[in-house]
Order: structure tokens, then C-alpha cells, then sequence
């Protein structure tokens, strides 16, 4: 089999007329299969897409000292470029709250103080807009698509903003070069939309590892993606959680012995248990713990090493977490440079504005159901998940903020 092609979805209001829900689950199974897709988004006329490269051109041909005035406290909203982490031809800027005009406007009174530069700022602006509507097009039909319609999206819509980032790419310094532009990651956002110039560069990875699918630009095509944010921000999560509403699990600890899945059955049906449920899982868990321990023996044994199995065995716990709706995927991506062109390419990244609280809803919270996270900032958050602390703690945010 060939490298399979990226999803390419309609979302004109003529499609969206006769077949709404159908266009939902199209565009909901292809973040669950790819973590992406590709729209021709006619909002964006050829003029406004000719002018956002030209001013963008601009931008970059400023000297570095003025563009590294656009300073940030996180990273990658500002000024990136020149720095040995940062691949060589990489450099880009990042406009915050880019659909909010005194934003940009003091952006480019930063870029341009003496003489402004209204064509610029007025490009920006109506492109974040434009693009932002796709955005919430997007969130809204999935949402839909998964029947946690209105409540979630106004809340989700409410907590977001705007980081537009534009980039520049250079060529590889010698013809025939394969040098990398932009290393293989997820984005942290909720979702990103991704807009370029005519060279290629950006590749998709398949959810199996296989492949890597090239995005074929053309002035109209936009690359919807989903970001971290939208569906797995948080490892051990249980659930509960406005900002994720697409994502809920739940662990039972030693699910491989009877009792503890009897007891956690009971919490959860405390008058008249459900033995199917208890079975299955405890079934379950011993046959996988069993698979593990064939697995254990055998490395061990490999190694020359076998009389740790023991030990090794007894030291172990069986943590089973089971998910539920986490289904959309965000794909691994990244910018492969050849040939003699730079590449300008943007992002619109979806964000959890700075300062939203995130707090359970009341409705959800009852003496059965008590509040399991203090509210708190989710930027606040992120800048500690970052952290060493927040990377190895088991449940970043139950150490956060857990109660
Ligand atoms: O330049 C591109 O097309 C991709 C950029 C990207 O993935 C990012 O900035 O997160
Ligand atoms: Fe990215």
C-alpha cells in the first residue's frame, strides 16, 4: 500500500446546507483517524492570502534587533530564531490575541514605531478573524458530532484566544539538501490552523507511525489540526473537566485482584454492584498481567538475570485505565526543507486564554461527585506541567491543583 493521502473535507455553506451532520462526522472521524484535515477555505480570498505573504515577507526582512523586541514570557509566543536549540533556518514571530486590533496594532507599532505600517496591521487582523471562524466552525461540529453540544462549546469559545505565529523557513544552504525546518511535534494548542506559501515542506505523520503524509499547498487549502489541549493535556486525568470535554478516564488500582475490583466496583454501584462489569475487568486485568509477566521472564531471562523475576514481580502494581471519548488524535508534524525557496508559512493556534479560571460546574459537583481540583488558571497551569516537577509527577495536575 501506498503513503495514504490527507482527508480533504468541504465546508462551504452549500455543503453545509444539505448535509450538516454528515460534514460533522466527516470532520470529527478525520481528527480521530488523522489528527487533521485539509479545507479549501474561501473566506480567505486570493487577495487577502497574496497580501499576508507580502506583508509577511516584510516583516522578516526587518533587522533581527527590531524583530527580537517582540518578547514574551512564553515560549514560542515571541521572537524565535538564532538559537542552537532552534533548527538554522527557522525563524518566526508570534502575534497574541491576533483577532483583538489594539493587539495588533501594538504589535506593529513595536515592528514599525516611526512609520507604522497599516497595511500590515490591517492584513493581520482580518486574516486572525477570518481564520478564527473556521476555527469555532470546526470546534462547534465536533462537539456536535459528539453530543456535547452547546454547553461545551460557548465555554470552550469563551476561554480561547488567538496566537497567530508567522514563519519563515530558508533554504538549505546547498541545492539537493534535506535539512529540517521545524522538528516532529504535537501542538499544545486546542486546535491550529496552518496557512503557507506555494513550497512544500510540511509533513504529517500517520497515527501508526508509518508514514509520513506531505501537505500539498495551494493558495485556498488550510491544514486543521487538533492540539494537545483539545484532548490529552493531562496524564491521569479523571475527568470533569470543562476545558477537555472530549476527555474523561478512569484507573483501578491492582485491577488484577479480585478484591480491589469488587471494592471499586461498589463505589461506583454501591446498591446492587454490577458482577458483569467486575468480571470482565478482573478477567481482563489477570490475563494482561499474566501476558506482562511471560514478557518480564523472557527479557530477563535473555539477560542472563532471571533470578530478579521475583523480586521484580513483587514490586509491581497493575494500573488499569480505561478511556472514554479521548478518541481525536493529535498528529506528530514537522517541516522537511529542499530546494532553492524560503518557505513562509502561519499558524493560528487556539489557546486557554491567560487568567480563565477553570472550575467544575455546580451541576457537577454534589456530595457523591465533591470537586476533585481546586479552580485554577490553565496558562498557570501549563507554565508548571512545563516544569520538572509538572513532567514527572504522576498527575501533573493533581499535584497542581488536586484536593
Ligand atoms: O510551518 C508549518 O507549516 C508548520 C509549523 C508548525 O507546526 C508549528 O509552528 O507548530
Ligand atoms: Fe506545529
Amino acid at each position: 500500500m501506498g503513503v495514504p493521502k490527507l482527508p480533504t473535507i468541504d465546508l462551504s455553506v452549500e455543503k453545509l446546507k444539505t448535509s450538516y451532520l454528515g460534514t460533522c462526522k466527516e470532520v470529527r472521524e478525520a481528527l480521530e483517524d488523522y489528527g487533521c484535515f485539509v479545507v479549501n477555505y474561501e473566506d480567505v480570498s486570493h487577495q487577502l492570502h497574496e497580501s499576508l505573504l507580502s506583508e509577511s515577507k516584510k516583516l522578516f526582512d526587518l533587522p533581527t534587533d527590531v524583530k527580537m523586541r517582540n518578547i514574551s514570557d512564553k515560549p514560542y509566543f515571541g521572537y524565535v530564531g538564532n538559537h542552537p536549540s532552534i533548527p538554522r533556518n527557522h525563524e518566526s514571530l508570534g502575534i497574541s490575541n491576533s483577532t483583538i486590533l489594539e493587539h495588533v496594532q501594538t504589535f506593529t507599532n513595536l515592528m514599525w514605531p516611526s512609520t507604522g505600517n497599516e497595511n500590515f496591521c490591517e492584513t493581520m487582523i482580518d486574516y486572525a478573524t477570518r481564520v478564527s471562524k473556521l476555527e469555532k466552525l470546526v470546534k462547534r461540529m465536533v462537539f456536535e458530532s459528539y453530543g456535547v453540544g452547546e454547553k461545551c462549546y460557548d465555554s470552550h469559545v469563551e476561554s480561547s484566544t488567538f496566537l497567530l505565529r508567522l514563519i519563515k523557513y530558508k533554504s538549505p544552504d546547498e541545492l539537493n539538501k534535506l535539512e529540517i525546518g521545524c522538528h516532529a511535534h504535537t501542538d499544545k494548542s486546542f486546535l491550529t490552523i496552518l496557512h503557507q506559501d506555494e513550497v512544500n515542506g510540511l509533513e504529517i505523520q500517520t497515527k501508526d507511525g508509518q508514514h509520513w503524509i506531505g501537505f500539498q499547498p495551494s493558495p485556498s487549502s488550510f491544514l486543521v489540526m487538533a492540539g494537545d489541549a483539545f484532548l490529552k493535556p493531562f496524564h491521569g486525568y479523571v475527568g470533569q473537566y470543562p476545558a477537555v470535554p472530549l476527555y474523561e478516564s478512569m484507573g483501578i488500582d491492582d485491577a488484577n485482584i479480585r478484591q480491589n475490583v469488587e471494592a471499586w466496583t461498589t463505589v461506583l454501584w454501591p446498591n446492587n454492584g454490577n458482577p458483569t462489569f467486575c468480571e470482565t475487568i478482573h478477567a481482563y486485568s489477570e490475563q494482561l498481567s499474566e501476558l506482562d509477566g511471560i514478557i518480564r521472564r523472557m527479557i530477563l531471562e535473555s539477560l542472563g538475570v532471571e533470578k530478579y523475576l521475583e523480586e521484580h514481580m513483587n514490586s509491581t502494581n497493575y494500573l488499569l485505565r480505561a478511556w472514554a471519548n479521548g478518541r481525536l488524535h493529535s498528529a506528530n508534524h514537522r517541516v522537511m526543507m529542499t530546494g532553492n525557496e524560503a518557505r513562509y508559512s502561519t499558524g493560528l493556534f487556539s489557546i486557554p486564554k491567560a487568567g480563565y479560571i477553570i472550575k467544575a460546574p455546580e451541576e457537577l459537583v454534589d456530595e457523591d461527585h465533591p470537586l476533585l481540583f481546586k479552580p485554577f488558571d490553565h496558562v498557570k497551569f501549563l507554565d508548571f506541567y512545563y516544569t520538572q516537577a509538572g513532567q514527572t509527577a504522576p498527575s501533573a495536575l493533581h499535584s497542581y491543583c488536586g484536593l
